[in-house]
């Protein structure tokens, strides 16, 4: 159906208001430079893992972050002014995308570590190894670890690390303060890192701004 629907517009009309993801699938070039064939199977399968690995975790991320901040007016208040500096009053108002640019200004949205959407997970050594933390390891075991203690420790994260606090991902210079991954595994980390990290934030963002003002 979606390919019948693009057939019937050009190149302007599809890609007017952001191209989504299957559309990208559909004419990419890199699905293409990969020797991948975009058929309807290849369709099927990536847009269901897409929509089982993003839907639940998004939501789940979403409740815990509104609840944070409509439980903690003073953050409240920060992110309204830096939605007013950062995006033009008329353009907040209505319901659209914002682009990557807009919302690389939004530094609130940038943080998880309280109420993690995936709150642990596990993993097995491909060889036997020895962790930093001197433990040994083989193949035959399974190393469970939970994001969520991670997010509250205090050797993590300092003396406040049970305090929504999201100047802590803020620099003295108001940009992102960019923390290990290995540190914040929300997204898990190195080459298996969540493929939708920045359409999370993206999605986060986008509800910030149609935040309703009852000022
Ligand atoms: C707040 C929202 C999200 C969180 C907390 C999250 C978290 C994670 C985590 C922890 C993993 C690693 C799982 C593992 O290896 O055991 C992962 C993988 C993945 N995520 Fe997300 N995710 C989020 C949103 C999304 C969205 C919106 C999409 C798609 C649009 C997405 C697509 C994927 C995919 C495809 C993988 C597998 C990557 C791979 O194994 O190479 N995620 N995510």
């Amino acid at each position: 159906m979606k390919r019948n629907q693009l057939l019937k517009k050009t190149k302007s009309e599809v890609e007017e208001g952001g191209i989504d993801l299957l559309t990208s699938y559909i004419n990419g070039e890199e699905t293409m430079q990969y020797g991948l064939e975009s058929d309807d199977k290849f369709l099927r399968d990536t847009i269901l893992n897409l929509m089982v690995a993003g839907r639940d975790t998004t939501s789940s991320g979403l409740t815990w972050f509104f609840w944070l901040v409509l439980t903690h007016p003073e953050v409240e208040a920060k992110i309204r002014e830096e939605l007013k500096a950062s995006i033009p009053q008329e353009a907040a108002e209505k319901s659209r995308l914002f682009n990557v640019e807009e919302l690389s200004k939004l530094h609130y949205v940038k943080h998880l570590s309280l109420y993690p959407p995936v709150p642990f997970q596990h993993k097995a050594p491909v060889k036997r190894d020895i962790l930093p933390s001197g433990h040994h390891v083989h193949p035959k075991m399974k190393i469970l670890f939970s994001l969520y203690a991670m997010g509250r420790m205090e050797s993590i994260w300092g003396k406040d690390c049970l305090e929504f606090r999201p100047e802590r991902w803020i620099s003295e210079r108001g940009t992102v303060k960019h923390e290990p991954s290995y540190k914040f595994l929300a997204f898990n980390a190195g080459p298996r890192t969540c493929l939708g990290k920045e359409v999370a934030f993206t999605v986060k963002a986008t509800s910030l701004v149609q935040l309703p003002n009852d000022n």
